[in-house]
């Protein structure tokens, strides 16, 4: 009998389908082993259910995690296998160098150790309805290089008639995470938390309220309208209710399978007057956490499961049909041998963003504890500057405040 490897995630929708796909093709290439796939909710929930489960000794053996829990479950020794030990146990074929650098550095500690797989990486780009700029009479093809473009396009779109010009996924991600990367400010000091835990929040500069001021305004004018936390803003894209949509590259699989007007996918646009504008923005998505406490057979069977996910044609499937990020170079190279790039313009946007500039301090990217709560304050505060109850200085230096507090009490619990 196949001995059974639970993976817990928190694909819904498309991904779900293209995740499920992937362990039952797993499944049918070999007998020893059964990997049985279960949707523990969102990204949040996956990540508290994991934790729970180890708790109370019901653990999965693989549990995806958002880059958000990061910082959490490299603080959870105990809980969990890394990577490295489960490749090298299992005397597995592996190489972290065929990955690539920013995103697996991103899973690896200071000795260089890949500590959890890179699976589902992405980093946020610009999603336009080609329709709704004719309606406006724009150029359909038009591709707003900096937030000053973009606000023009916003308001013709708006004078067009279009109730939602702009919406977001991810706002915090992609408006104050990757915006202050992508303009080479801290989002938090020590380099954004990887040269230690003693580091505070400083996404109150004068960049990021810039933007967040400007984000208010466009709301309060009906240029910008909020759709939820996470990608809620998908369904509102996909329909042809919004025009313009910043999301993560993976929100492709979604649009593609569902969207029925032509679409451009573009580079995150940024502020021309910030010197050095842009940089390279940062990644999210997920990576994959083996956790403690099962047998050395079922180990084995882990790695193979990991290994067949990052092998050069399972990846390069799963990014041209996701839009995630290729994660090694074999599988970026077989994309672009299979002549992807040139028949979907705009899929190579994600990883030319990504690898432009070589990383700065601020835009390696960010790992702070308690993150996942840190983000709810933050998603708080910019809900008030949404809703015209707080102008964004007050908003981002409240979510600073209160977001330190988080943050000393997770170094605290690391002593
Ligand atoms: O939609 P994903 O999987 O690319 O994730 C986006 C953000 O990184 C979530 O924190």
């Amino acid at each position: 009998e196949a001995t059974q490897i639970q993976f817990w995630h928190a694909f819904t929708g498309r991904l779900g389908e293209l995740l499920d796909k992937q362990v039952a093709d797993f499944n049918a290439s070999q007998d020893q082993y059964e990997v049985v796939a279960t949707l523990k909710g969102n990204y949040s929930e996956a990540l508290n259910a994991g934790i729970a489960a180890f708790r109370a000794g019901e653990q999965p053996h693989i549990l995806q995690v958002f880059e958000v829990g990061t910082a959490t479950m490299m603080a959870a020794k105990g809980a969990i296998k890394p990577v490295y030990e489960v490749m090298a146990e299992a005397e597995a074929d592996f190489d972290p160098s065929a990955y690539l650098a920013p995103v697996a550095g991103y899973y690896t500690n200071t000795d260089g150790e890949m500590l959890s797989l890179p699976y589902n990486s992405s980093t946020p780009v610009l999603y336009i309805n080609k329709n709704a700029l004719e309606a406006a009479g724009l150029d359909p093809e038009t591709k707003p290089a900096t937030w000053s473009e973009v606000e023009e396009i916003l308001v013709k779109l708006k004078e067009s008639g279009s109730e939602c010009p702009l919406t977001t996924a991810w706002q915090s991600w992609i408006h104050l995470e990757n915006l202050s990367a992508y303009h080479n400010v801290p989002f938090a000091t020590e380099a954004n938390g990887f040269a230690g835990t003693n580091t505070e929040l400083a996404f109150n500069g004068d960049l990021q309220v810039k933007h967040i001021d400007k984000m208010g305004a466009w709301a309060k004018d009906g240029l910008f309208s909020y759709s939820g936390r996470r990608n809620e803003g998908g369904a509102r894209f996909r329909s042809g209710e919004c025009a313009m949509f910043t999301e993560s590259s993976a929100g492709y699989a979604g649009v593609k399978a569902e969207a029925d007007f032509p679409f451009t996918v573009t580079n995150l646009p940024y502020w021309a007057d910030a010197e050095g504008a842009p940089f390279n923005t940062i990644i999210g998505g997920a990576s994959l956490w083996v956790m403690s406490g099962h047998e050395g057979e079922e180990y084995a069977g882990v790695a193979d499961f990991l290994n067949y996910l990052s092998s050069a044609e399972v990846q390069a499937q799963w990014h041209q049909d996701t839009g995630y990020l290729p994660i090694t170079t074999a599988a970026y190279e077989l994309t672009k041998e299979q002549g992807f790039y040139d028949e979907n313009p705009g899929t190579d946007i994600a990883i030319l963003q990504m690898t432009g500039k070589a990383p700065t301090d601020n835009s390696k990217g960010i790992r702070l504890g308690n993150f996942d709560q840190v983000r709810a304050i933050i998603d708080e505060e910019l809900e008030a500057v949404w809703q015209g109850e707080k102008d964004a200085k007050t908003a981002l230096d409240e979510a600073v405040n209160r977001g330190n507090q988080l943050l000393r009490r997770f170094e605290q619990s690391t002593r």
